[in-house]
């Protein structure tokens, strides 16, 4: 038998004849451009088998059509042309392609006082579909960020007072005692819990935008969250990160809110949702909060 007489099983006529809404390959590893760097990214590559009577789609042919993802840097129209080629190859077989791409972004981030800096990893999927020949990006991204109780945060200052006039009462305040006892360990009995929190975004992008603008949302999210965890930290870098989030206190509402508008204002974003979760020291189970706008099930 030579390669014109291998069997072609996909070409069989079915007996059961029934359309299938996704068929494809999931987690197919390749590299990506994206800000400038070549990332290791796995790929979900599909189209919809509309012809219920063919028995299967060409796999191999959306593979090969990955293959310009390696040489481009990742963009709304580098994401259709290639949607547009799963469907040029599956004519006949397939109205709507599919692809997603996973990968973790790595940015460098500087210290908040020493000249120090180091990487972040923010994990990234990038949805894109042609459906009923209508072109769509969806970006999906998490960022680790921290939050201080602002409920704890007063129950800890109450119980500061108290220990103030257990320490302190009927006696004439002198600065240096003061002072002194403001540096000790009972100057600060109680300290508010704090967590380490992430924000998971998903956002659909307008049509006409050419570029991926994951690095202006990431950097417009963590603005408005105040408290991105840090990379590189000495000393003076730890006491200005509490120093940040003693004037930050957050309940996951509030940072569900921030997010709400800071996204709203986020160029080249038609809408969102937005999920916070708030990985609690005080309990066993998390607090979350869900905000979205212009979201409805696609
Ligand atoms: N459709 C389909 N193909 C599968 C599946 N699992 C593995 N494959 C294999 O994917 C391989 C590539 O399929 P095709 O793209 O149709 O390969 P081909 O017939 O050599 O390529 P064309 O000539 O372009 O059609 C085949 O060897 C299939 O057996 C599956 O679940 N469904």
């Amino acid at each position: 038998m030579n390669a014109l007489t291998l069997p072609d099983i996909a070409a069989q006529a079915l007996r059961q004849a029934h359309p299938l809404e996704w068929v494809g390959m999931c987690g197919i590893a390749l590299p990506v451009l994206l800000d400038g760097k070549k990332l290791p990214a796995t790929a979900d590559a599909g189209v919809s088998l509309d012809n219920g009577e063919a028995r299967g789609i060409h796999m191999s042919r959306l593979y090969l059509g990955l293959e310009t993802l390696e040489q481009e840097t990742l963009s709304p129209g580098l994401l259709r042309r290639v949607l547009h080629s799963f469907l040029i190859s599956h004519e006949g077989l397939s109205n709507n392609a599919y692809l997603t791409i996973h990968t973790d972004l790595l940015l460098k981030r500087p210290a908040l006082v020493s000249p120090l800096s180091g990487w972040k990893s923010y994990p990234v999927s990038i949805e894109a579909r042609l459906k009923n020949q209508m072109f769509h990006v969806e970006l999906k991204m998490a960022l680790p960020y921290s939050s201080t109780c602002p409920c704890s945060a007063a129950l800890s200052r109450q119980l500061i007072q108290q220990q103030f006039v257990d320490d302190f009462a009927n006696r004439t305040l002198h600065h240096d005692e003061v002072l002194a006892w403001l540096g000790s360990p009972e100057g600060i009995v109680a300290t508010p819990h704090s967590q380490r929190s992430t924000a998971q975004l998903s956002l659909r992008l307008h049509e006409s935008l050419d570029e991926l603008p994951l690095v202006a949302i990431i950097n417009d999210a963590e603005a408005a969250l105040g408290t991105a965890v840090q990379t590189a930290v000495k000393r003076a870098d730890e006491q200005a990160f509490a120093l940040a989030n003693g004037q930050n206190l957050m309940f996951c509402e509030d940072a569900a809110r921030r997010l709400n508008l800071a996204l709203k204002r986020s160029p080249g974003v038609s809408g969102f949702q937005i999920r916070v979760i708030h990985a609690e020291s005080l309990h066993a189970h998390d607090a979350v909060a869900e905000s979205r706008w212009n979201w409805e099930a696609a």
